[in-house]
């Protein structure tokens, strides 16, 4: 599902160039539940927008769904992240005049779907994120969990593939992440490759594989199943 051999980037900043990603060299496959871990600057959420289509990549090759970003129109890699990619976001990106139902519905109002068959939809994803009763509520009536709930909905409603989660339980409190992280491995379990970057140990070891970062490379994979069916704890990287 997703290739990335070599993967370089910088960012330049007036005089100064900051090399953050050092040759990423990563296989996901489709249906992982995958989470990416290091410490602050270590380049996560570079790595983490190169993979959705936000940002590109210097140097090296990004393979998406068998077909490679590189050399790819603005046009059609839109498309692919319109198609392929759902987004969760910290700090929920929920639109703060619009009720639970008009958030979720949103991404299908720029797929030019119909007023009453995108709120259909939307009130039917509230509903398997067991907030149907809440659909008509503002964002500012909803608590953190309830609020990235209805993030996760909306990053639902057009079936992606593929779901990218910059940390996603970071604003809420031990409880409510957990909850988030159940509702995020059913998501998986139905198919959905899941790929969450995260600061919590906790959170990293509900996945099947922990991706360390440091300094732009990878340092170490978990296998997190590995780890629950043997003694296996750390692959080492093979450069
Ligand atoms: N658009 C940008 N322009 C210039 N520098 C950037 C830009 N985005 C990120 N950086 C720098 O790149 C480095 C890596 O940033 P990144 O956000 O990927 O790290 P991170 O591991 O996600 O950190 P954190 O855990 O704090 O979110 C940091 O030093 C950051 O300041």
């Amino acid at each position: 599902m997703i290739r990335l051999q070599n993967i370089h980037k910088s960012y330049i900043t007036g005089t100064n160039k900051l090399h953050v990603l050092k040759g990423i060299d990563l296989h996901i496959k489709e249906g992982e539940l995958l989470s990416i871990m290091g410490s602050s600057g270590s380049g996560k959420s570079t790595l983490l927008n190169i993979l959705g289509l936000l940002d590109n990549h210097d140097d090296g090759v990004y393979v998406l769904n068998n077909e490679e970003i590189k050399s790819m129109s603005e046009t059609k890699a839109a498309k692919l992240r319109n198609n392929l990619l759902g987004f969760v976001f910290q700090s929920f990106n929920l639109i703060s005049f619009k009720n639970a139902m008009e958030n979720v519905a949103l991404p299908l109002y720029y797929q030019k779907v119909s007023r009453k068959k995108r709120n259909k939809l939307a009130l039917e994803y509230l509903d398997k994120m067991g907030l149907k009763e809440w659909a008509h509520h503002m964002p500012n009536e909803l608590s953190g969990g309830q609020k990235q709930r209805v993030a996760i909905a909306r990053a639902m409603i057009t079936q992606p593939k593929i779901i990218l989660a910059d940390e996603p339980t970071g604003a809420l409190d031990s409880t409510t992440s957990i909850e988030v992280m159940d509702l995020l491995k059913e998501i998986n379990q139905s198919g959905i490759t899941v790929i969450i970057v995260t600061h919590e140990n906790d959170i990293a070891h509900m996945t099947d594989r922990i991706i360390n970062l440091k300094d732009g490379i990878i340092e170490s994979i978990i296998d997190n199943n590995q780890i629950n069916n043997t003694e296996s704890v750390k692959i080492p990287i093979q450069e």
